[in-house]
């Protein structure tokens, strides 16, 4: 087991515990998903297992090695492991090529030249190399900081939501280069975000953490199918949440829908559009079902008023 976080309990505060009893396993060359809404714990957590932070109790054990956090480390952070947060800590005056290169040794300038601009790649970002990071945006700059814990060749890497500043096409090219190149190499990630759906394709494993507490931990797939609750359902994106009545009403085994998951047919439930409207792969509709709305998707627009609905 590469990391194994045993009994963890931490607080900014007196008042109030964040993580009481955290117990969590990574292995080995996995990329694992940290996900949650604004303000569950995510960086908190990640800082506690690079070690920016001391824990109350419990143990983070890093190739069954205890960590000893801050205290036990004369120089901020983990040898083995590397955090991407949200300052990226760049040298300003340097260029990006000198900040990706920082930790490599300059004994053989060639071989190094070439991992840089291997590592530039990765991150798309081999046009920036005699750029100065002060004269590129924030995303273009997290990118860098990607590239510079990567040379490093850390155990475990954590990545502190990596994706907020990119935009969208930028961030598909970025995702698949960057998971390839942890694969390839074997380096575990962990990755903190609060879009899912941005990472899943990639995901081995997936953490949902709620107010601080490990909620559910399993393939995304099965979590996606089974969420443990509907705050988990609702990391997914638009969910339909009913009430325990209204899923008797229906004769539903479940409360959570994603939009998906009903639809139009000849024989159901009577309903009533409200909106049809085109939303790129698909319509999005705002359907009227015993004086609830619910939001469902379809291939095509809903002309009609009157439809009939199936949970499915
Ligand atoms: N330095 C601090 N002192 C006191 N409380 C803090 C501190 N940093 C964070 N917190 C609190 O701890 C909780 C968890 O914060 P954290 O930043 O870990 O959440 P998060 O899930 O990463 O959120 P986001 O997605 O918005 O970055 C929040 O309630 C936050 O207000």
């Amino acid at each position: 087991m590469l990391l194994e976080l045993n009994k963890l309990h931490f607080s900014y505060t007196q008042e109030k515990k964040l993580f009481n009893n955290i117990n969590l396993k990574v292995d080995e060359g996995r990329i694992v998903a940290l996900a949650g809404e604004s303000g569950c714990g995510k960086s908190t957590l990640l800082k506690l297992i690079y070690g920016l932070l001391d824990w109350q109790e419990g143990d983070i054990m890093l190739d069954a090695i205890k960590l000893q956090g801050p205290k036990g480390n004369i120089v901020p952070g983990e040898e083995n492991i590397k955090l991407v947060a949200q300052d990226y800590d760049l040298m300003p005056y340097a260029t990006v090529a000198e900040n990706v290169g920082k930790f490599i040794s300059n004994i053989h300038l060639v071989d190094k030249n070439d991992e840089v601009a291997k590592l530039l790649d990765v991150v798309g970002m081999q046009d920036f190399a005699n750029e100065l990071p002060k004269n590129l945006s924030g995303g273009q700059q997290q990118r860098i900081a990607i590239a510079r814990a990567l040379s490093v060749m850390p155990k475990l890497l954590l990545l502190d939501e990596p994706f907020s500043n990119i935009d969208f096409s930028r961030k598909i090219i970025l995702r698949e280069k960057l998971f390839n190149y942890v694969k390839e190499k074997n380096i575990s990630l962990i990755i903190s975000t609060h879009e899912i759906l941005e990472v899943m394709p990639w995901l081995d494993e997936l953490i949902v953490l709620q107010e601080g507490r490990l909620i559910q931990k399993d393939k995304p797939e099965e979590i996606f199918k089974n969420p443990y609750n509907s705050y988990v359902s609702a990391l997914f994106g638009e969910v339909n949440i009913l009430s325990d009545e209204e899923k008797i009403l229906f004769n539903l085994h479940k409360n959570s829908w994603y939009p998906h998951e009903i639809s139009v047919v000849d024989d159901g439930f009577p309903a009533e559009v409200l909106e049809s409207r085109f939303s790129g792969s698909f319509f999005w509709n705002k359907i009227k079902i015993e004086n609830r709305n619910l939001i469902i998707y379809t291939n095509r627009e809903l002309k009609d008023e009157k439809i009939q609905l199936q949970f499915n």
